[in-house]
């Protein structure tokens, strides 16, 4: 989960409301902790939430069955931001546990549905918005694209003018203030927070939703889900690069071996104007052809002091930060060895960790010798061979 900590100068609440059952979903738990994609629907709702740019509390309306996994989706946030609290067995009842939450302060209040875990978190900062500068309640709405019919008993009785019509969504906004006193005076039963509101005397606008954010309801609306969940992996799939790197150091008998990012006593080391550890430096050129950021040459150049005699980290850690601050991740990265000497066999796992820990993703390494045959098998220097893969 997306998770971060309160910021002491903001009055927002957002109350998700997760405590229905989802019958019409038919899962054999409650809907918003049906799995969507890998994670639960709430969790996936959170992390909008979470996305907002101003937010203050954050309350979570469950099931009492669900409370203690409720209470550890929410663990890695900080305790005074988010609360956990029993729902009703209505939606009102449920919004309504959850107001009876809310700190003292809070001045706008968001109403979400769990059930809705695509909504974007640009449509919460929006209401928001709205809310503060037109103190009036806020829904977002889409217009109706099908006729609509009135119906009795299975025969179409009108056509409804649909021009006047939308179907709304959450988050919902409102004063805090208002809606606590709208809530606290209501009798009747409403499907959603602003038909409350609007009953005491209020009045609501619409802003344009976001398609994105249906709720889901039946086994239809969960599929999909799931498919726009996957199309995004297959376009963040897309974004991937790979790049490759090679370097190559001749042995200098009366050099200390740096290799890997690892000291290896009792062997020869390798010539160059760093400590001319061509695993780390394979591994640079990797990541920064991935990143179409150049070379290890053009970006650490030879008449750069800095770089005299520099251990292999220090090129790592310089290439890492160029490379996520081009906007990558580092998603793995694979280097092989072509060397009669050293043996990296029974060091392989000690590599393996320091590099991996360098470059803040798994690196993975082999090693082989040429067959007696070229430089490397007459053992007068060392190759390497790197590959990187990148996600945006
Ligand atoms: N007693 C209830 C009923 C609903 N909700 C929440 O209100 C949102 C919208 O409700 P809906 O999608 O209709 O959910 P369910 O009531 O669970 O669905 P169903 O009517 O199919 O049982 C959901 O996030 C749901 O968890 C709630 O917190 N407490
Ligand atoms: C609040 C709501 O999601 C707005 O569309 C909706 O009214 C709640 O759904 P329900 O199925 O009517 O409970």
């Amino acid at each position: 989960m997306n998770v971060r900590g309160t910021t002491p100068d903001v009055s927002v609440a957002v109350i998700v409301v997760a405590a229905g059952s989802g019958s019409r979903l038919g899962a054999s738990e409650p809907k918003a902790f049906v799995a969507l994609h890998g994670r639960s629907i709430l969790e996936r709702s959170l992390d909008a939430v979470f996305g907002m740019a101003e937010l203050a509390q954050v309350i979570v309306v469950v099931p009492e069955s669900h409370r203690s996994r409720a209470e550890a989706i929410v663990a890695p946030a900080d305790p005074r931001l988010v609360t956990v609290t029993v729902g009703g067995t209505t939606r009102q009842g449920s919004v309504a546990a959850g107001l009876a939450q809310l700190r003292p302060g809070i001045e706008v209040v968001l109403v979400h549905d769990a059930a809705r875990p695509l909504t974007a978190p640009a449509l919460f900062d929006t209401v928001v918005r709205l809310v503060r500068s037109s103190g009036d309640g806020v829904v977002p709405g889409l217009a109706v694209v099908d006729t609509l019919k009135q119906v009795d008993a299975d025969f179409v009785t009108a056509t409804v003018d649909r021009s006047r019509l939308s179907a709304v969504a959450t988050p919902q906004g409102f004063p805090a203030a208002a809606l606590l006193a709208a809530y606290a005076e209501a009798r009747d039963d409403h499907t959603d927070d602003a038909a409350l509101f609007a009953a005491a005397g209020h009045r609501v606008r619409v802003v344009e939703g976001d398609p994105r954010g249906f709720k889901i309801t039946t086994p239809w609306d969960l599929r999909r889900a799931e498919q726009l969940l996957g199309e995004t992996d297959a376009h963040a799939a897309a974004a991937t690069r790979t790049g490759i790197g090679i370097d190559v150091h001749a042995f200098d008998e009366g050099a200390p071996l740096w290799l890997g990012g690892v000291f290896w006593p009792d062997e020869a080391g390798l010539a160059g104007h760093s400590d001319g550890d061509a695993v780390a430096h394979a591994i640079c050129d990797a990541l920064l052809s991935a990143a179409g950021l150049g070379d290890i040459g053009s970006r650490f150049g030879t008449d750069d002091p800095r770089f005299a005699g520099a251990h292999g980290e220090v090129f790592l850690s310089e290439t890492v930060a160029l490379v996520h601050g081009a906007g990558f991740r580092i998603l793995n990265v694979v280097v092989q060895v072509v060397a009669r000497a050293p043996r990296f066999a029974p060091r392989r796992a000690e590599v393996e960790a320091r590099l991996s820990e360098l470059v803040g993703a798994p690196v993975s390494v082999s090693a082989t010798t040429s067959d007696g045959l070229g430089f490397t098998g007459r053992g007068e220097g060392v190759a390497a061979i790197a590959t990187a893969l990148l996600g945006g």
